[in-house]
């Protein structure tokens, strides 16, 4: 393998850019010709494929988001589609492709393998949601971005007494709102993993305020439904008036913290090594605090799973 190529895919995350730089540097390191695809899968497609040398990803390490940016696909959904991005690929004498995303990525990442072309996973997004991998790059800068943007709404909620409810991303899953919850102390926290009845919202908030908080916080993962409708809810059902924050892509930017950049850099490395190895057709995954691989029909196989002893501890901290 001479040539190889590396793209980020789906919603972006802070540490895209220190696996970027890690697998560039990696394959010059090793001898190779390592190339760019700027705009995910909808830029493999139009052959938006340019070389990348050291100089290109000098001083991105600290930066959130993806220099190499970033898109969602409809049409690399159909096969000849994908057909046509190994041909583009081919074209070049790329041999080779580093694919940093998420689980939609990883589904195109499988579909690009299956028809011949060696690609390596590394698990990108906030979500934390990807099957196979305990820790997915960004997901601990965004809690932490969370977790701040939370503390500053604590002082103003706290100085006027009012009940916020703050919703989160994370697509289907609650990793991001339950870590926060439990790092703020949240009254309630909503999550898509557990059944959520309003009744039990409601009794926590009143506990909490009953005990003299005056700075209630219910976390809502988007999964399960929108801060707004909790707070009709509420309003409806007692009267308690709250003020709704909407995080959105505010958590999603910054710069990526130590975490990130260690895994990111680790993982963009470790990538390069797995297809020079021919250990193709596979991702890069943290297990029991360890980076490993595993392929991509094995980690398929796997469900995402949230960690509900944290759940369940949070529960108790705000019982
Ligand atoms: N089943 C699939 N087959 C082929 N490509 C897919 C599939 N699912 C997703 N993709 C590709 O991966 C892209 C990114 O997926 P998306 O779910 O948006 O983000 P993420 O990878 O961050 O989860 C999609 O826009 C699409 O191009
Ligand atoms: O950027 P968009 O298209 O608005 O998507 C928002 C979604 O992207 C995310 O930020 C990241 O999700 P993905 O990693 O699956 O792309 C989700 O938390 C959120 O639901
Ligand atoms: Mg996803």
């Amino acid at each position: 393998m001479r040539r190889i190529a590396v793209l980020t895919s789906g919603g972006d995350s802070p540490g895209m850019n220190a696996a970027i730089r890690a697998a560039v540097l990696r394959g010059i390191d090793k001898g190779l010709e390592v190339f760019g695809v700027y705009n995910g899968y909808e830029g493999l497609l139009e052959g938006n494929i340019v070389p990348m040398k050291r100089k290109n990803v000098g001083g991105i390490i600290q930066r959130g988001g993806t220099i190499l940016r970033t898109s969602r696909s409809d049409r690399f959904k159909l096969e000849e589609s994908q057909f046509e991005a190994i041909r583009k690929l081919k074209d070049l004498d790329i041999e080779g492709l580093v694919v940093i995303g998420g689980d939609g990525s990883f589904k195109g990442a499988m579909k690009l393998c299956e028809k011949g072309l060696p690609v390596v996973g590394i698990p990108g997004t906030i979500d934390n949601d990807i099957s196979g991998t305990d820790y997915s790059i960004g997901f601990n800068t965004a809690v932490s971005t969370v977790l701040d943007a939370i503390d500053k709404i604590r002082d103003t909620a706290y100085s006027h007494e009012k009940t916020s409810i703050i919703e989160v991303m994370g697509r289907g899953a609650g990793d991001i709102a339950l870590w926060a919850g439990l790092c703020t102390g949240a009254a309630s926290i909503i999550i898509p993993e557990a059944a959520y009845q309003i009744k039990d919202v409601i009794t926590r908030i009143q506990a909490a305020r009953e005990r003299g908080d005056k700075d209630c916080i219910i976390i809502v993962a988007e999964g399960v439904c929108s801060a707004e409708e909790i707070k009709k809810e509420l309003q409806e059902q007692i009267q308690l008036e709250t003020r709704v924050v909407v995080l959105g892509f505010l958590q999603r930017g910054g710069t990526p913290n130590a975490y990130d950049r260690m895994i990111g850099s680790q993982m963009g490395a470790k990538a390069v090594d797995l297809l020079l190895d021919g250990n193709h057709g596979s991702m890069l995954c943290v297990k029991d605090g360890k980076i490993t691989y595993s392929p991509f029909e094995e980690a398929a196989k796997e469900v995402h799973e949230i960690d509900m002893s944290l759940y369940q501890l949070a529960l108790s901290l705000s019982s």
